[in-house]
């Protein structure tokens, strides 16, 4: 009955879904009550397609909280779907969360009020949540620190005059974002700074809900000292009180090792995951697959679709390819797939529309990663040690791509090209050519984050430090208003 209850609340995306639930196992592991707020659409697949039910019995503090109908449901992948996205968590989950709060209806015999909110970075309606019932609130932004950092520092480009830009010379660097001077170019920033219009509304949303980052008690990162610490620093200056816990995948496979005998794995997938991929791999030479994935929710037209298709079969490789039922635009099933390319994903390639991409990057038959660069898939590619082609698609991708291939040397950028005769290369280069060269730091930065979060490792001490913060707030006693 004396233990802390949070209520976690991530932005209604695979992405943030993922990692969020992650923090949520982790908490629960060390006694905390958690109370996990998500759609209810979210949580029926999150019911259907993995096993959280029987996985979450093992936690009496933990459950979930479904938000009123009424939420978006629609595709977010373009300015329209973020902003009807920002317009229906405002009017619905800002003041569902405070009724829930002020009434105190998730606390019971066994359970306290809840004592702290651990919102998605991006979701700063929890400030004002926060602000009304009195309870603090820590921000998790699922993103990676660099590209937290170059969205944080969006005023200071503005002023400074290099945005707005417009797209003829995208090869232009980028004088003022401290820490990436030198290497950030225009191509690398955001992808909502590619805008001629600073008052367009996507822009002005991820801007303001970033900046208003400090206005939280503390924030975390799934990021780790080794991998980003310059960087870091620059963010200490702006918000002091920062844990970084990452890769939060490898702590909760750690913890889990350590204080349960389990050994089941902690999917948080909205697909069924497709484990035939898996006996596919167990029959390829080691190291000789490329796993090709972009992600919950880019999309990509049918022209990019038949250019990653001829470079992916004439580089010759072997390639296990994630194709979303949603993933291409305007598919309607009748086009015409040219013959050799129905033969050379035979002879050499598979195709699932959902992996199990954690096992996958963790098997011994993948050589690399063709990869959109979102932070979950990023950081699992860096944990596993497999090279990566980024083909950022948006938002924070972009910066991360460049941190790939420019600061970290764990693969190559191919950003705003796609182009047979380049993906073909950059298969040849990464599997090949230059593959004992990614290999080796691919293997240093994974023997790193694997440090981070063992015993005494940077992430490890951070989250026990985060857990005795959040054992210390009380909660602030509903100003029932
Ligand atoms: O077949 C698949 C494909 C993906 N995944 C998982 O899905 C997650 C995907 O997350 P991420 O790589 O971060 O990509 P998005 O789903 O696109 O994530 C969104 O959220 C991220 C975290 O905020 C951002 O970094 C991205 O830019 C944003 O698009 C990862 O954990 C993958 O392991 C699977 O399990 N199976
Ligand atoms: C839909 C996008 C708005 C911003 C979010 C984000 C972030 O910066 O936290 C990254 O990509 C997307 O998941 C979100």
């Amino acid at each position: 009955m004396d233990q802390p209850h949070v209520i976690i609340f991530p932005f209604p995306l695979q992405g943030h879904v993922n990692s969020m639930l992650k923090l949520a196992e982790l908490l629960c592991l060390s006694g905390i009550h958690v109370t996990y707020l998500v759609s209810a659409s979210i949580h029926g697949r999150l019911l259907t397609h993995t096993n959280v039910q029987p996985r979450f019995n093992h936690y009496p503090g933990f459950s979930f909280q479904t938000l009123p109908d009424g939420l978006y449901e629609g595709s977010l992948h373009n300015p329209d779907g973020i902003i009807q996205m920002y317009e229906s968590l405002k009017a619905i989950a800002k003041p569902f969360l405070i009724d829930l709060i002020v009434s105190d209806r998730l606390s019971s015999d066994a359970r306290r009020p809840v004592t702290c909110i651990i919102a998605d970075g991006i979701l700063s309606l929890a400030i004002e949540v926060g602000e009304k019932t009195g309870i603090p609130v820590i921000f998790f932004r699922t993103v990676s620190a660099c590209s937290f950092w170059a969205y944080f520092c969006i005023p200071e480009l503005i002023d400074a005059g290099e945005l707005p830009f417009n797209g003829d010379n995208m090869d232009e660097g980028i004088a003022n974002v401290k820490g990436m001077e030198g290497f950030l170019r225009r191509r690398d920033l955001p992808s909502f700074c590619r805008v001629s219009n600073l008052e367009s509304d996507d822009f002005k949303i991820v801007l303001i809900e970033t900046r208003r980052t400090p206005r939280a008690q503390a924030l975390i990162l799934n990021t780790f000292e080794d991998l980003e610490g310059s960087i870091l620093s620059h963010i200490r200056s702006v918000c002091p009180k920062l844990y970084t816990i990452g890769p939060l995948h490898a702590q909760l496979k750690t913890s889990l090792a350590r204080k349960t005998t389990s050994s089941s794995t902690s999917s948080n997938s909205l697909w069924e995951e497709d484990r035939s991929c898996i006996r596919w791999l167990d029959e390829q030479p080691m190291k000789s697959v490329l796993y090709v994935s972009f992600g919950s929710i880019a999309v990509v037209t049918r022209d990019q679709l038949l250019e990653f298709w001829h470079g992916l079969v004439n580089s010759g490789k072997r390639f296990l390819w994630v194709m979303r039922p949603d993933s291409v635009a305007g598919k309607d099933g009748e086009h015409h797939i040219p013959a050799e390319l129905e033969e050379g994903t035979k002879e050499r390639g598979y195709m699932v529309g959902w992996a199990p991409q954690e096992e996958v990057l963790a098997h011994p038959s993948i050589g690399g990663f063709l990869t959109h660069t979102g932070w979950n898939s990023t950081l699992e590619s860096i944990l596993a040690g497999v090279p990566m082609i980024c083909w950022p698609y948006f938002a924070d991708q972009q910066v991360n791509s460049r941190f790939v291939g420019e600061v970290w040397n764990l693969g190559v950028d191919m950003k705003d090209t796609c182009d047979r005769v380049i993906v073909e290369k950059m298969i040849n280069d990464l599997m090949e050519v230059r593959r004992d060269e990614f290999k080796k730091s691919a293997d240093e930065m994974s023997k790193l984050a694997k440090r981070a979060v063992s015993e005494g490792g940077s992430s490890s001490c951070n989250l026990d430090r985060l857990i005795e913060d959040i054992r210390l707030m009380n909660g602030g006693g509903a100003t029932h208003s």
